[in-house]
């Protein structure tokens, strides 16, 4: 039986694990000690309690790592690189790793830094935490998963049905990076406007704020053709004023980070859009004053 270790066990991690374990061993791995018995409640309101094995970081050794079939970061992107880092020596070099950050930079290190093959998954699905013991499961969503090179297509099509039969939409897809990229410029538009002003997603479609976003949106639009990004079917803009809409009543991420007075994910975001707008000699104003706004928080 397939054995997937989940480094992270907060909202998507959680949510992936209580998925997944119906169908094959799971274990979540984490800093701190938490409940065995974890409680998934659906989109509908249902509940599910499971036990799952539940390690801290100090718990793992070769013979643990030697038992893995793939490793799953779902901490935040700022300390996926640490996460990493602590894992990495316990696991044979050829475990294949699924990087679920948003934003895009631990992507591209560690498909080049681990020896074994770094998938991607990039996801709309929401959860948020209920205690130490639970998650919800806020909304269903579709996950997609690929390697940055585009190759691993066997490896990334088996992850899809793994997903998928534990109750995940899910889809393999050779242009990761482009739908990375896509899912940042949504996250670019609305998470630092609504965390900055503290205002649902809907309220940006009203003013002060749409001009803002639009703003944004040239930027964006900018940057992402300069890096040869290919937009989305509907457009950036279209694609960008559809989640609003879908989300209008969401608390984005980082609005419930900054709200909780936990770091953002500023800097996973916004820093490769300010870096390529560097690159290629764009200005990137609103981009830069918004990343100041975090940085300096
Ligand atoms: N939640 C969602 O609906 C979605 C999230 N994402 C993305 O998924 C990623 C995770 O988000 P989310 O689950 O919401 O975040 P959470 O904060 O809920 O979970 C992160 C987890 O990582 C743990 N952690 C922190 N440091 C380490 C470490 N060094 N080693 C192991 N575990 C560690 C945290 O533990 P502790 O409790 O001790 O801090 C926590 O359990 C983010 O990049 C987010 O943008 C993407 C789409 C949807
Ligand atoms: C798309 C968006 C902004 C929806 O809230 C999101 O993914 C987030 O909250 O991080």
């Amino acid at each position: 039986m397939s054995h997937q270790l989940i480094v992270g066990p907060g909202a998507l991690g959680r949510l992936l694990a209580l998925h997944l374990a119906g169908r094959e061993r799971v274990t979540l791995l984490g800093r701190r000690p938490l409940p065995p018995r974890q409680t998934l409640t659906t989109p509908t309101g249902e509940t599910r309690t499971r036990e799952l094995p539940c390690l801290t970081l100090d718990a793992l050794d070769e013979a643990v790592g030697a038992d893995i079939s793939a490793v799953h970061f779902t901490t935040k992107a700022y300390v996926a690189e640490a996460a990493f880092a602590a894992v990495a020596p316990w696991l044979p070099p050829d475990t294949p790793l699924v990087l679920w950050q948003n934003g895009f930079g631990i992507q591209a290190t560690l498909t080049e830094r681990w020896t074994g093959p770094v998938l991607c998954a990039t996801t709309t699905e929401g959860a948020y935490l209920q205690g130490d013991a639970g998650v919800v499961h806020a909304g269903h969503g579709h996950t997609l998963v690929g390697h940055l090179g585009g190759g691993h297509d066997a490896l990334a099509a088996a992850m899809a049905t793994r997903l998928a039969a534990a109750g995940l939409s899910a889809a393999a897809v050779s242009d990761i990076r482009v739908r990375l990229w896509h899912k940042l410029a949504v996250n670019a538009a609305i998470n630092p406007l609504v965390a900055r002003f503290r205002i649902r997603n809907g309220q940006l479609r009203d003013r002060p704020f749409r001009p803002m976003v639009d703003a944004v949106l040239d930027e964006l639009a900018a940057v992402m053709a300069a890096e040869g990004l290919p937009p989305p079917a509907e457009g950036l803009a279209g694609l960008v004023w559809a989640v609003v809409s879908g989300t209008a009543n969401n608390r984005a991420s980082m609005l419930q980070d900054v709200l909780a007075g936990r770091p953002t994910e500023h800097e996973a975001i916004l820093g490769p859009l300010l870096a390529a707008g560097h690159r290629h000699g764009l200005a990137t104003p609103r981009l830069a004053d918004l990343y100041r706004h975090f940085a300096e928080r």
